[in-house]
Parts: C-alpha cells; sequence; structure tokens
C-alpha cells in the first residue's frame, strides 16, 4: 500500500509572560500576565526545506537567533522530539514568531521562550503530551518552575521541582536556558544520540486564586538584567530568621491576594522579601528607594510592590490610582538618568495554548 503524504498544517503557540517571585516567593510563584509570545507556524510536507525557516518580529528581533539549532524556542522543539525519538524536525516548517516579552527585564522573556518550544515540539512531532509531561520537559530545560509553571498553566501559580537526581542535573544534552547557550558541541544533532527523556511527574503546581479588584502595574526599565547575573548576586547561605521572614509572609501572601475587597495593609507587609530583593539592589539603582517611598500610605490604592522576577521591571499591585502610582515609580527611575516603559497588565485566565487552523 501506498504510505501517505503527510498533510498541510497551520497552527499557532501562543505564550503568556510572567512575573514570578512576588516579593516573599523567590523560585515559587508565578503570574501570568497579558504580553504574548506568539509563534505562527506552518507545515508544508511538499517543500525541499529540511531545516524550519525563522523568521522574528517584536521584542528581541535584533538579538534572536534566526537559526533554529541556536535559538532557545527552536532548540527547545527538537529537545521534546528528540526525547521522543524524533531525530530532526519535519520538513517544510515556516515559524513566524512575534514577541510583546521585552528581553532580560524580568518578566519571564526565556520562560516563554521555553514554554513555546515545548509545545511547538510537541505540537511538530504531534505527540500529545499531558500538561505534566510538558511541564517535565520544561523543567529539565528551565530549573526554577515560577515562570513555566505560570507561563503554561495560567493564573497565579505556586509550583516545586522535586529534587533531580545528579545525573540528570548535570545532562548536557538538554538545552539549559540560563546557562549555556546553546547545545553543547557533543549534543547537537548530527550527533545522533537523543536526550534521555526526562524523568516522571518533576513539577508539582497548584493555582491560587486572584481577587477580581487587583490591577497590575509593571514599569519596564530600558536596561536589562540576565537573570543568570541577578541569580549569581545571591548568597549560598540564610540566615533562619531570614527565612522564616519570607515563608511567614508567602503563606499568608498567597491567600490574601484572592480575598475580595483585598486589605492593603497585610498585603504590603506580606510582600516583604529578604531573599533575594536586597542582594540585587546593585543592580536596579532605584530599588531600595522605590520599596520605601511607594505605600499605601504614600500611594493610596497600592497594595504592594516588588522587582518582578529577577528585574529591573517593578511589579506594583492596585485597586485604583494606577497611573498615579505608575509615574512616581517612572520618577524615581528617571532621577537615576532611567527612561521606562509603563504597562498596565491583565492577570491571564488561560495559560499558553497551541490553536489548528484549517488549511
Ligand atoms: N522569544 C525568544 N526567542 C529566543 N530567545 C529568547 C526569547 N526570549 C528570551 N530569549 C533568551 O532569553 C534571554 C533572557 O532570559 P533571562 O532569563 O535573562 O531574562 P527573562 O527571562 O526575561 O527574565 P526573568 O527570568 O527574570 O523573568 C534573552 O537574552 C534571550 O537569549
Ligand atoms: N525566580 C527567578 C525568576 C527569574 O527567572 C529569580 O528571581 O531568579
Amino acid at each position: 500500500m501506498a504510505s501517505s503524504t503527510p498533510a498541510r498544517r497551520h497552527f499557532t503557540v501562543r505564550v503568556p509572560c510572567t512575573s514570578s517571585n512576588i516579593g516573599p516567593g523567590f523560585d515559587v510563584v508565578g503570574l501570568s500576565l497579558s504580553l504574548y509570545l506568539t509563534l505562527d507556524v506552518t507545515i508544508d510536507p511538499s517543500s525541499s526545506s529540511t531545516a524550519p525557516t525563522l523568521s522574528y518580529t517584536g521584542e528581541g528581533a535584533a538579538e534572536a537567533p534566526l537559526d533554529p539549532y541556536k535559538n532557545l524556542t527552536t532548540r527547545c522543539a527538537l529537545y521534546v522530539l528528540r526525547c521522543a525519538g524524533i531525530h530532526q524536525f519535519p520538513t517544510g516548517v515556516v515559524i513566524k514568531v512575534h514577541n510583546e516579552v521585552p528581553f532580560g527585564r524580568g518578566l519571564g522573556s526565556s520562560g516563554a521562550a521555553v514554554i513555546a518550544g515545548i509545545l511547538l515540539g510537541d505540537a511538530l512531532g504531534q505527540l500529545k503530551l499531558s500538561k505534566e509531561r510538558l511541564l517535565d520537559h520544561a523543567l529539565m530545560i528551565e530549573r526554577h518552575p515560577d515562570n513555566v509553571t505560570a507561563a503554561l498553566i495560567g493564573g497565579f501559580v505556586g509550583s516545586y521541582l522535586l529534587d533531580l537526581s545528579d545525573e540528570d542535573s548535570q545532562r548536557k544534552a538538554v538545552p539549559l536556558s540560563e546557562v549555556l547557550p546553546e547545545y553543547p558541541a557533543d549534543a547537537g544533532e548530527q550527533w545522533g544520540r537523543d536526550p534521555p527523556a526526562p524523568p516522571k511527574g518533576i513539577g508539582h503546581y497548584i493555582r491560587f486564586g486572584w481577587a477580581k479588584e487587583i490591577r497590575v502595574i509593571t514599569i519596564i526599565p530600558q536596561f536589562e538584567v540576565p537573570t543568570a547575573k541577578a541569580r549569581s548576586a545571591l548568597p549560598d547561605k540564610y540566615s533562619k530568621e531570614d527565612l522564616v521572614f519570607n515563608l511567614q509572609r508567602l503563606a499568608v501572601l498567597t491567600t490574601a491576594l484572592s480575598r475580595s475587597p483585598p486589605d492593603s495593609h497585610l498585603i504590603y507587609q506580606a510582600m516583604q522579601d529578604r531573599v533575594h530583593q536586597p542582594y540585587r539592589a546593585h543592580l536596579i539603582p532605584a530599588l531600595p528607594k522605590l520599596l520605601d517611598s511607594v505605600t499605601p500610605t504614600s500611594h493610596p490604592g497600592l497594595l504592594g510592590i516588588c522587582l518582578s522576577g529577577a528585574g529591573p521591571t517593578i511589579l506594583a499591585l492596585a485597586t485604583e490610582n494606577e497611573e498615579e502610582i505608575a509615574k512616581s515609580i517612572v520618577g524615581e527611575f528617571e532621577k537615576e538618568g532611567i527612561q521606562c516603559r509603563k504597562e498596565f497588565l491583565v492577570v491571564t485566565e488561560e495559560g499558553a495554548t497551541v490553536t489548528e487552523h484549517e488549511v
């Protein structure tokens, strides 16, 4: 019997940006927000092109590699395919990327790129992996679960990663997003060795509620802080007092943000942090001043303020007066000679999506 030619396909992958930590929840909580990384993907199996053709518009267009073996998203897709025993991309893949998520600002651009790549690999291989299995792959690439879990699941999410074995945590064949700029030479697809599939069920998460009154203000400075640099500024050990300080606040915060009407005094205090922000202050000049001067007393309507992810973006939560709050934060950055853009964002109920279109 003659084998049938694979059908042409057209699908869209859409992944929200994320703000992680929300003060005390370092590497634990993430919030998915309404700036998106979108891939428009067509597959024409009759094409002679073996490597995907990538084009890219929007944030990061000048930096993002268009070589599919170097680009973070397509490397993640290839990782998923190879874990499933599929050694190459299908022929005739054309990917048009449009990105609204600024690079290196603390809004989860790398997490969005990783989730987009995992979903791309799943869709290209028609693997139909479960959300849990998709997350396993993402967590082998971005080892802190906060951004990738919120980007995949949507909403306000808490998560943890099970301890990996020494062998799993050191696998060179995984395209680690913050550690390696690209696959190490001996893990390239032409070497033909497929990476072992990730261990099963390594990421566990829960979605929290989000009070409908809470609005999200992001102030995005015009400079980047690479996450790897912001993580290397952190100490290896913490005092018992500082850990207890954060644990107490995080326990209160996850429920406080779900209650209507939101209690500004409870939330403001519960968003204080001693685990990452103090150690990153030298990377974001206005940060200490901002955290001290923008309060529910000085700015009625404000609920809390913190560094978004590894920074430099500032996340402020408020029930009203968003314009005034944003203006004050922008003003503090301007005093340091730093220009910013402000975005009033919405918490996305839906996480990452893949939509197949008729061709
Ligand atoms: N859409 C994308 N396509 C390709 N590479 C990307 C994309 N988005 C991000 N990256 C890569 O990830 C890097 C930024 O990742 P980094 O972890 O430093 O910051 P971030 O994810 O924006 O911030 P945070 O993790 O604090 O939220 C970029 O410099 C780029 O190399
Ligand atoms: N939790 C991470 C988020 C950045 O990706 C950090 O603060 O380093």
